[in-house]
């Protein structure tokens, strides 16, 4: 090993910021872990995974899904947060209340930013959350949430407020508020026209609007924004730019996804490398 100054010691390696996803596997590629990790390498971090349950997924649907043990997730958890400690979390599919009773309690004493992203179903209609877990998703997870960043779906499974035009975006953000998050991200990408979403803490509101893209290779759109905005406010950004600019790279990503599979390919994590 060579020094330009002697007695100096190397140039101290760069660090990248640290991002966690508590999530299932998409064995598919498209979604799930696989897409938080894809994202968070995408901007700029390092993603490191706290595994919950297993999918055999693919573009056509989910064929199966097992849930690990909560000794399994608890020693993930432990094993990563311990040694090399996080800069911020995103949270996906979370299958049982008591897997989500036991994330919370994780969470709860954490010193780092948290987007919760409430999984109900997958994009073809596969439940990816038990029903009777949305009352712990309600109770426990939204309460140590900085960001929560329901579909319209899952709006509804959660407050019953339903949303069909821009006009009801509010009020379904306020009703998301009431169960303590800090943040409600309420997206509208499955209404028609532009793709809208609010963000608000109640006090403020951020309306992000983007061209709605013709393209059927959409999955992954709501792993890949929660795990852009981790990794945004992992490299220190405030809420609202973080979100801003993840809808950004999430927007070039569906621009960009790709066929694969007989069914809804993915979005493209790396559109901007190519
Ligand atoms: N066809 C599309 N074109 C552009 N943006 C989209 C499109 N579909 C969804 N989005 C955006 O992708 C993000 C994820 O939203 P959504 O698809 O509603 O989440 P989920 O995957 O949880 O159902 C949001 O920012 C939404 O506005
Ligand atoms: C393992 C797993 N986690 C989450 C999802 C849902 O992902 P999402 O980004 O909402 O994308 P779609 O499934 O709606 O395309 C998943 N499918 N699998």
């Amino acid at each position: 090993m060579t020094t330009d100054t002697p007695g100096a010691g190397p140039a101290p390696t760069a660090v990248p910021p640290r991002v966690l996803t508590v999530a299932g596997s998409d064995s598919g590629g498209g979604a799930g872990i696989q897409a938080d990790l894809k994202a968070m390498l995408a901007l700029g971090t390092h993603g490191m995974s706290v595994l919950t349950a297993v999918t055999a997924q693919n573009s056509l649907g989910v064929q199966g899904a097992w849930e690990l043990p909560l000794e399994a997730i608890r020693a993930q958890f432990r094993s990563v947060v311990d040694d090399i400690g996080v800069q911020a979390v995103k949270t996906g599919m979370l299958a049982s209340p008591a897997i989500v009773e036991t994330v919370a309690s994780l969470l709860a004493d954490l010193n780092a930013p948290v987007i919760v992203d409430p999984v109900g179903v997958s994009k073809h209609g596969d439940a990816l959350l038990a029903a009777d877990a949305l009352d712990a998703v309600r109770t426990k997870l939204l309460p140590v949430a900085t960001v929560a960043t329901p579909n319209l779906d899952e709006v509804a499974q959660l407050t019953g407020v339903r949303v069909t035009t821009e006009a009801d975006m509010p009020s379904a953000a306020a009703a998301i508020l009431e169960f303590g998050p800090r943040w409600a991200l309420v997206k509208g990408g499955h209404l028609r026209g532009d793709a809208v979403d609010l963000l608000t803490d109640g006090a403020e509101e951020h309306w992000l609007r983007s061209p709605r893209h013709d393209n059927r290779h959409t999955h992954g759109t709501g792993c890949t924004l929660a795990s852009a905005i981790a990794a945004h406010l992992a490299h220190g950004m405030p809420v609202p730019e973080a979100v801003a600019a993840a809808k950004e790279y999430v927007t070039g990503a569906i621009e960009a996804g790709f066929p694969l599979g007989a069914g809804i390919g993915p979005v493209d994590h790396a559109w901007r490398w190519r």
